[in-house]
Formats: C-alpha cells, structure tokens, sequence
C-alpha cells in the first residue's frame, strides 16, 4: 500500500489547493505531486488492499452520519484503539477532519459527477466517494491510490454491482481541478460563493458577513480561514508555569496577546508533560482573552473579590479565572446547569478557590452582589467551527432565536448577581449578531448601565472592535487566529 501522503492543507494558514491562480489543467503525473497540479486523472483501479488510515478515516465519517458522533472525539479513540501512531495517524487526521469539513462542497462535486443528489447514494458508499473526493481534489494523494482504494473498500460494502460506480463518479471528479469544480458549480452572488467555496453552508457564510458589517470585503479570507486546520493552542496555569516557560518546554510559540498562550503547529497535547502535570491545559487563546477581560475591566470602588462564571462547563475559563483568584486572594463560584460538565469542572478546577453549583444560572439561588460576572453564553459554536469539523453542516440557522432567548435571560440574571458598579462580561464563541450585539443591546435597553469599551481592556488586540459604537470586541480566525469569540463588557449602574 501507498504510504499516507501529507495534505496540501497546512496547518497555519489555507493553503489551498493546487491550480489556484490560474495554473492550466493538464495531464497529471501519476505519483505525488508538489503544488499547483491540473485535473486529477484517476488510472484504472486495481485490487489493492486497503490501509488502516484509510479505514479509520472512513469509520469516523461513517459514525459521524450514522450515529451523529464527533469527529475529534471519535478519531482520536479509533486510532489508540486500532494503535494507529505517527504518519498514518497524521494521514487519517487529515483524510476524516479534512473530508467532514469539506463535506457539503465534495456532495455538490459528487452529485454533478453521479448526476444524482448526494442523498439518493447510499450512506455507506457516500461516506467512500467523499473521502476519495477529498483526496483527489484536496490532497497530493496520487489519484490512482485515492481512487482503487475506494473502489476496494465499496467492494466490501456493496459487491460488484457498486465498484463500477464509484470508479465512474470518481473518474468523473478527477477530471476536474476543485477550482473548475468551483467555477462550473458555485452560485453567483459574492457571500454565495465564499461560502461554496471555503465549504461552509450560505447561512453561515451570510451570518459571518453580516458580523463583519463594514469589513464584508473580507467574507473569502474570513471563510477560508474558517476552513483550515487551526493550530493547538495551551493555556499556561497561572502561578504554575509562564507562557514563556511552557513556550519553551514544549517547542511551541508564545501567543499573540494572551500572556498565558502557547501555539502548537500539531501534536496530542495529552502527551505533553506540562499538561499531563496540569500545569498547562488546551485553550484557544481568545478564550483565555475573555477569561482575562472578566478580570481586567475596572468596577467601580474596591474588587471585594466575588467572582462569578454563570456557565461554566466544561471549565476552560473557570480554571484561568481560579488560578488567578488563588494569587489574588478572590473566590470563584461557578453555575453549570449540565451534571456531567459540572463535574468536569469540579474535576479541572481541584485544588483551586472554585466553588462549583449545578444550577440554572438563570435562578440559581445565589447570593446577589458579586463584583464580577462572567456569562460565556450557551450559542450556536459558529465561531468555533475550524476545530469541530462536521459542526457547520449539523448547524441550522433555526437553533438561534431558541438561544438568542436562553442568551437574554442569563445575561438578566447576571445582571441581578452583580453589585451596583460591579461588571458583567457576556461572551459567545459566536459572531452571529442575534446572538451577540442583538443579546447585549436588548440588556442595555432593558436595564441601563454602560458598556465599557471592551478594546480598551483588551487593547493589545488590533481590528477587533465591534457594535455601533465600536464598544464590543469581536475576535476572527482571520485577523487574530483565535476562534471568532465576541466580548461585551457592562457595568451595572450604581
Ligand atoms: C459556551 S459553554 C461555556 C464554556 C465554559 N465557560 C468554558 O470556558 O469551558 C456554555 C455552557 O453553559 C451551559 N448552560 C446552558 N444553559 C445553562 C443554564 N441555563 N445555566 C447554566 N449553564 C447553562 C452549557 O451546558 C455549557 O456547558
């Protein structure tokens, strides 16, 4: 078999995809190829077998569609279990992360190859056409080894009668380049096409350009940013290690603006000391910045060190915000509705001044007048997408009015928690504006108080202001290589 070959995906940046730019299609070479290559032309398949990477890559989409399972959740397990390491581990992450990412745009090229909607294939077969999809028109996969695999393994699934089938669609696709895909297949309009092109469904691509308002030229760098594979970033514990010393320790780079971020280019973190010991754990580094907003934004008199996280689950920001509270002398109470992610977070914040309460933060029983208040809001996750990869095609835009609602009543209740002067800090891993501005302006109107110009707290952070007075922060994958985190922060009139 074939070894794995690496992705023309890199990991920092979206790299895509050989032919952009205008390189001519012409005949391809039938082995690796480097850069830019014409149409993908798929040799006659032969019987070979089928690699681990393949096959793992191919059960988690399978489990993805059958059984509504997680991809980051599933592959990591299937590949300890199937003791899948090093290059072919690397080779199944890319196949099963990539092809559940691009997933609506390879059954757009799919379904013009079969000339058939992608939902009259069977499952099974679909689940063998889109990854073979993915490495034809995504990868430097040799097309012959992309396609003889696929038709192999839908042999397995279907006999005889189905081979012939997936060699033709396959053929098909390889004809083409995913640019002459894209040219022949995607709508017309601008936001139309980004979000055709950079895989994402048009209600997001329309959600993403409705948050940048003013900044919409951006929606084709704000999608394809959306569309590569993020790099891992730590979270250094506060009082345990710096950003520098974890930095060190594991190879990695010092954030951007968090002190406490360390970027990763790949790897399993779980296998770090630093975070084996808990000294460091995983966390976008916008994350961290909202944690450290909560802590920074100035309330009114003296901080008597009550502190608040009103949705804690399943703990990343309680766990900055307690180590933090532990050097400051403050105490952390932390509301999780969810038993299971309360006690998650009981489980990370062990050892630190955290109080966890498994409650509805929106009558949660506790006692009214805490200095600060965080309320990392439950919401649709659009902003986190790149490091969930089936996420933006299980998402339907009819899940934001329900939480839009669940959003305001939480943000009320911090509201009544917080002390006259004190500060509430409302966040999202969201840029929908019904779940961002749209929540934080309906509180303003309905209870007073200022927002605070949260770029001023955070004003390491560039380009990042948002809201009709530019009052808000707004993160993007784009402009900041965080996950798009929005940050409100209010003061309760004293
Ligand atoms: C965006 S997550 C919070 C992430 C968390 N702050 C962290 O950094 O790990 C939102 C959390 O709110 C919880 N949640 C949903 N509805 C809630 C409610 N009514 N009261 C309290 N928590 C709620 C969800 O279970 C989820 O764990």
């Amino acid at each position: 078999m074939n070894p794995p070959e690496p992705s023309r995906h890199g990991p920092a940046h979206n790299p895509r995809r050989g032919g952009r730019g205008g390189s001519r299609p012409g005949p391809t070479p039938p082995q690796r190829q480097s850069g830019r290559r014409g149409p993908a032309r798929a040799e006659p398949p032969t019987d070979a077998p089928v690699d681990p990477a393949r096959l793992a890559a191919r059960d988690v989409l399978r489990a993805v569609r059958d059984r509504s399972a997680y991809a980051n959740l599933m592959l990591p397990k299937l590949l300890r279990d199937r003791r899948i390491t090093g290059r072919a581990a690397a080779f199944a992450t890319e196949l099963a992360y990539g092809a559940c990412r691009a997933q609506g745009l390879l059954d757009e090229i799919i379904a013009a190859a079969a000339g058939r909607p992608a939902n009259e294939i069977d499952g099974t077969i679909l689940d063998i056409l889109r990854l073979a999809a993915y490495q034809l028109l995504r990868t430097r996969v040799a097309p012959h080894a992309a396609v003889s695999t696929a038709v192999a393994m839908a042999r397995t699934e279907g006999g005889e009668r189905i081979t012939g089938f997936v060699n033709a669609v396959l053929r098909r696709v390889s004809e083409k380049t995913e640019e002459q895909w894209i040219a022949q297949l995607a709508p017309t309009d601008p936001i139309g096409r980004a979000a055709f092109t950079h895989a994402h469904p048009r209600w997001i691509g329309q959600a993403f350009a409705d948050a940048l308002g003013a900044g919409a030229a951006e929606i084709d760098e704000a999608l394809a940013a959306d569309d590569a594979r993020p790099t891992i970033h730590l979270v250094a514990r506060p009082g345990e290690i710096t950003g520098e010393e974890l930095a060190l320790v594991t190879g990695g780079t010092e954030g951007n603006y968090s002190p406490y971020a360390v970027h990763l280019e790949s790897g399993d973190p779980g296998e770090l000391d630093p975070v084996r010991d808990g000294l460091a754990s995983v966390q976008d580094e916008g994350s961290q910045l909202v944690a450290l907003a909560a802590l920074r934004a100035p309330v009114s008199g003296e901080d008597g060190g009550r502190w608040l996280d009103l949705c804690a689950g399943p703990g990343g920001k309680a766990v900055l915000m307690g180590a933090i509270a532990a050097i400051d002398g403050a105490r952390l109470d932390a509301v999780e509705i969810s038993t299971h992610r309360a006690e998650l977070v009981r489980t990370s914040v062990k050892g630190l001044p955290v109080a966890v309460h498994e409650a509805d933060g929106r009558e949660s029983g506790l006692e009214p007048g805490y200095d600060r208040v965080l309320v990392d809001a439950p919401c649709t996750g659009l902003g986190a997408l790149r490091r969930r990869p089936e996420a933006r095609w299980r998402k339907q835009s009819s899940d934001v009015a329900g939480l839009a609602r669940l959003q305001r009543e939480l943000l009320d209740a911090a509201i009544d928690l917080v002390r006259p002067g004190g500060i509430v800090v409302y966040s999202t891993c969201s840029p929908h504006v019904a779940e961002t501005i749209g929540v934080v302006s309906h509180a303003i109107r309905k209870r007073g108080g200022e927002a605070v110009p949260a770029g001023e707290v955070l004003n390491e952070v560039p380009r990042a202001a948002a809201g009709p007075a530019g009052e808000f922060v707004q993160l993007w994958p784009h402009r900041h290589g965080t996950d798009a985190m929005f940050i409100a922060v209010l003061r309760k009139p004293e």
